[in-house]
């Protein structure tokens, strides 16, 4: 049997008491990698802050990573977040510390203990990612793209089941963009579900795979980007 780290059946998505999504049915295989698309307030980021534990599923039945969604209490939250690596659009990195201590930084808030552990876990998730020669530069010391590679080196430090990616690519060059997908197809291929929030069809239409839409409050599967009309979703090329 193969695994569901993402398992959601006839749900509902509350932001306060606006309905954004109802009949929501997601399921996600260990090791897949899966796009999000829809219309720019159609209820991606619900959707991911569902799963990440920030966000109530109301209705229905829900599994992300082992945790019911519909029985998960604040206090649980924290050992969710230990199984699930989030990435954002805008890397959310801290500026007054080095590369090596925005690691160490989540390691502490992860229940790590010991100085010497944090330090070579830290060293293995940036060789993971290529970038180890940075280890002690500063955040603005780096490009975009290289301070979206650390972010998702911090989503990797607890051997997440899933990476939730909110817009990865937003804020990058298209040849970043596209590294930064490389970067993500891999760690799927290494195992890790990943489920990525985009605007970016073109790539959707280098990297295929499956295609899921919100639209309307509800989701919809699209089997390959041949299903894929940019007319009938509002979604275009590049939003910036
Ligand atoms: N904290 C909140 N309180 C009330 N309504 C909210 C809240 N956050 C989002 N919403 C509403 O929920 C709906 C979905 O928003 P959401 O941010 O999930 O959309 P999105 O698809 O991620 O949009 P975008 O592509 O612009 O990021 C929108 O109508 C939005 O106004």
């Amino acid at each position: 049997m193969v695994e569901k780290v993402i398992d959601i059946h006839n749900g509902k998505i509350y932001q306060q008491d606006h309905l954004v999504l109802f009949d929501v049915d997601l399921e996600l295989k260990k090791g897949e990698f899966v796009f999000l698309i829809g219309k720019t307030g159609s209820g991606k980021s619900s959707l991911l802050k569902t799963l990440y534990g920030e966000a109530t599923l109301a209705d229905g039945t829900g599994s992300v990573a082992g945790f019911d969604l519909r029985k998960l209490k604040r206090k649980h939250v924290p050992f969710l977040r230990r199984k699930i690596g989030i990435v954002f659009q805008d890397f959310q990195l801290l500026m007054d510390r080095t590369v090596m201590e925005n690691l160490v930084f989540v390691m502490r808030a992860t229940g790590w203990k010991g100085k010497k552990a944090m330090e070579q876990r830290g060293m293995e998730v940036l060789n993971l990612i290529g970038l180890g020669e940075k280890a002690y530069r500063m955040p603005h010391e780096l490009s975009g793209g290289e301070q979206q590679r650390i972010s998702i080196a911090r989503a990797l430090i607890n051997k997440p089941e899933i990476i939730l990616a909110d817009e990865p690519t937003g804020n990058l060059d298209p040849d970043t963009s596209k590294e930064i997908m490389q970067l993500l197809v891999a760690i799927a291929g290494e195992g890790t579900a990943v489920l990525m929030a985009t605007h970016d069809l073109s790539l959707m239409e280098q990297f295929g795979g499956r295609v899921i839409r919100v639209e309307e409050g509800k989701i919809k599967t699209l089997t390959t980007m041949k299903d894929f009309d940019p007319f009938s979703s509002g979604d275009s090329k590049r939003e910036e």
